[in-house]
């Protein structure tokens, strides 16, 4: 973990910030490299696409915890696109509803998926950790602990491409969303990294977008870990939670 003992400039802080991603994100995460090479069964694409939602629809949460911080209108004002972009607005269906999708085309009930019954405990704490950080944060290291998506194109183009490539029950409609976020993201990102190297001018300012980061990464990775033991190995599913007709776990190993 990084301990500052100077303050670093706007760009030392954007290429610390650059290092977090390359050593934390969750891109090197096992279980994503199982999933973009097309060793997942059906199933496990089925956990990894429920549990997901759970992230999906706690973004634009997020986000409004992070605006209930925010005592600037124009900020607010640029902030909301991110909602709108999960939520949808006018003739935009939003993130939430292409993750829908893209479950039913994996063969999930609607329902089911919107109910959050079968999801590993481990998914939900996370995102409430999440959602809970940034309630209670500062703005800036609100908008701080949004940076992960700095990485997030690679792993989209990453998924995209594995993902067609690797099923057979993949098409166009289910990596939408993904393709969606290829615009969206970097739009995002540029506004809060430019914010960001902007007002975090104290050590200590720099040190909490630092811990915010690292805060950020565990999140991503603690939902791939339980996604991991429940669905590849060891296979141990907790109670209660979403159990794929076949789990075919040697497949993955
Ligand atoms: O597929 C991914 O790996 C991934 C990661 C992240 C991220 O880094 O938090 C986001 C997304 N996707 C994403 O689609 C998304 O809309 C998003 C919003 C945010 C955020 O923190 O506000 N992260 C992410």
């Amino acid at each position: 973990m990084i301990k500052l003992n100077k303050v670093l400039s706007p760009d030392e802080l954007e290429q610390t910030l650059q290092g977090i991603g390359a050593e934390r994100y969750h891109n090197l995460h096992p279980f994503h490299k199982l999933l973009h090479g097309g060793k997942l069964s059906l199933g496990q694409v089925q956990a990894w696409a429920l549990n997901r939602y759970v992230y999906q629809q706690g973004i634009p949460i997020k986000d409004y915890a992070i605006l209930s911080n925010c005592p600037d209108k124009e900020l607010r004002n640029l902030w909301r696109q991110r909602i709108f972009d999960h939520d949808g607005i006018d003739q935009d269906e939003g993130g939430i509803e292409r993750w829908l999708k893209l479950c039913e085309a994996l063969g999930l009930e609607r329902a089911y998926v919107q109910s959050m019954e079968g999801v590993l405990p481990a998914t939900k704490h996370a995102v409430d950790t999440y959602i809970n950080f940034c309630r209670h944060a500062p703005l800036l290291i609100g908008f701080a602990s949004c940076l992960t998506e700095l990485f997030a194109p690679k792993i989209h183009k990453e998924r995209i491409a594995g993902m067609l490539e690797n099923y057979d029950f993949v098409d166009e409609t289910m990596v939408a969303y993904f393709r969606e976020r290829l615009t969206q993201a970097p739009r995002d990102v540029d506004f809060a990294l430019r914010y960001v190297k902007e007002h975090a001018r104290t050590i200590d300012q720099q040190q909490a977008v630092i811990d915010a980061l690292y805060m950020k990464t565990g999140v991503l990775w603690a939902q791939l870990d339980a996604l991991y033991l429940a669905y590849v190995s060891p296979g141990m599913i907790p109670p209660g939670c979403f159990t794929p007709v076949q789990t075919d776990v040697a497949a993955a190993q």
